[in-house]
């Protein structure tokens, strides 16, 4: 598929790194006759439904998947006004069906909330089917006018995963709130990304909601991306669209709601956050191959050392580990240089001496070499998978420690946002907010800011002095 030879750019050219690397580990084809959609490569696929399922397995835990239309009528795409206005410069809509005009236009789903709350609606009656929580994987369509880019900013996004849940209280909708930004960290975490959650501000807040919480990543150019919102609703959605329960007093109450969403972004991040400049370092967890067997052939005990790495194979693949074995007929370091493009978390070596030896001599994707007995070699490969994990998960805390500061003055903020985050302290107040992001072509991100490198404390704001608290700016995709 793409010519190996020549170097990825380095990646401290990111915006150039990240376009190669997409193309040659096979993520996805940026070559589809339609700006903004783009084609999964097999490779590209299999890292993806790993990463979804892990994502299902944890939403599994408390949610249950199901699948709605793709289209939707006007009639109630158009109901809830917030909505539409945040959504009206974004939506496809579909007028014909074949040659004759449709009599009500029917948008692709943006998202779907004005899909699924009518029939919400009809399925909610009392208290006793509440809390519901669903949620889908499907694509939905935004008609992006800023750069469109492979994963991160596309008109066809294709693995966009909604859960929408009903609950009695506006408290207890809260609660899914805290529960899904949780979910958030123990699936970032898996998949070895430091993430910052932040309250956006109201004005950057989900189009119909009362207030929108948001998991931020830092990429290695120092910008911020949203790799995932979780939105509380309160009843704005379910007064628009009669969402109501018998509660147990008999009385008719109005569901509170919340939404929460994480697209392909997340691979983004993956790639984004770990690379290097020999290509992709894939955590194990989500890996398409996790080993990678290399045969070194030397002299005529070829056949012996390809029935040992057959037998080793056999071994890891019967303890699920994703192995495969690389017998090709070229130079080894050739080989090495495919499988890091293509970040495998962890490479074995097996050639005479380790035969003779009754050994192994495992390398990870980060370099580090160990050489482990043959015996029990799948626990021995488990075990420097997992370390491997840390270790990558080590890399990227640091990367983002080392990238997120503090300043006092916005002049001081303009001279550390490039390459970086920064938490400055801030009133609150829209004025204070346009004025930053003016003076430093920034965003203000957001407020009551986690993250274990943020202390989320009072001060005084950096444009009018007044009380303020910490909150995150930065520049983002
Ligand atoms: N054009 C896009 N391409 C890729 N990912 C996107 C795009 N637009 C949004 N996303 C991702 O999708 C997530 C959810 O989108 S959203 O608009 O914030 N929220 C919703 O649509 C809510 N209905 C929750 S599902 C965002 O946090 C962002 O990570
Ligand atoms: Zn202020």
């Amino acid at each position: 598929m793409a010519d190996e030879t020549e170097g990825l750019p380095p990646r401290n050219d990111f915006s150039a790194w990240y376009n190669e690397v997409i193309r040659r580990a096979e993520i996805m084809d940026v070559r589809y006759p339609v700006k903004g959609l783009y084609v999964w490569y097999p490779f590209g696929f299999a890292l993806r439904n790993h990463t979804y399922t892990l994502l299902r397995t944890l939403l599994n835990r408390d949610h249950e998947e199901t699948l709605f239309p793709l289209l939707i009528p006007e009639t109630e795409f158009m109901k809830e006004a917030e909505h539409i206005k945040g959504f009206e410069d974004e939506v496809y809509w579909v007028t014909h069906g074949g040659l004759s005009p449709l009599d009500v236009k029917l948008a692709l789903r943006p998202t779907s909330e004005t899909a699924i709350y009518p029939m919400y609606a009809l399925w909610i009656r009392s208290h006793a089917d509440l809390p519901l929580k669903l949620y889908q994987v499907v694509n939905t369509f935004r008609y992006e006018t800023k750069h469109t880019r492979p994963l991160i900013r596309l008109r066809e996004i294709t693995s966009f995963m909604e859960s929408h849940t009903v609950h009695a209280t506006w408290d207890e909708a809260n609660e899914q709130v805290e529960y899904e930004l949780g979910l958030s960290q123990e699936f970032y975490r898996d998949l070895g990304v430091p993430i910052i959650i932040s309250k956006r501000p109201d004005w950057d807040k989900f189009p119909g909601a009362d207030f929108t919480m948001a998991v931020d990543a830092v990429m290695p150019d120092g910008r911020t991306l949203q790799i995932g919102t979780v939105h509380h609703l309160g009843d704005h959605f379910s007064r628009t669209f009669g969402i109501t329960y018998e509660d147990v007093n008999g009385e008719q109450q109005f569901g509170s709601q919340t939404c929460y969403g994480i697209s392909e972004r997340c691979i983004a991040a993956v790639i984004g956050v770990h690379g290097d400049d020999k290509g992709l370092i894939l955590p194990a967890t989500v890996a398409p191959t996790q080993v990678v067997i290399i045969p070194v052939i030397v002299g005529k005990r070829g056949d012996e050392i390809l029935a040992a790495v057959k037998d080793l194979e056999k071994e890891l693949k019967a303890a699920g580990i994703r192995v495969k074995t690389d017998a090709r007929d070229m130079r080894p370091g050739a080989k090495y240089y495919h499988w890091e493009l293509h970040g495998v978390p962890l490479r074995v070596e097996l050639g005479p001496r380790d035969l003779d030896n009754k050994q192994l001599v495992c390398v990870n994707r980060l370099g580090v070499k160990t050489v482990v007995p043959r015996d029990g070699a799948a626990e021995s490969v488990k075990k420097l998978l997992d370390e491997a994990h840390d270790q990558i998960l080590e890399r990227a805390e640091s990367h983002l420690e080392s990238h997120l500061m503090t300043a006092v003055t916005p002049e001081e903020c303009n001279e550390k946002l490039d390459g970086n985050v920064v938490v400055v302290h801030w009133c609150g107040c829209r004025e204070c907010a346009d004025k930053l992001e003016e003076l430093t072509n920034s965003s203000l991100l957001g407020t009551e800011v986690r993250s274990q490198y943020v202390k989320n404390d009072e001060g005084t704001c950096i444009i009018c002095g007044k009380p303020g608290t910490a909150a995150l700016v930065g520049r983002s995709y």
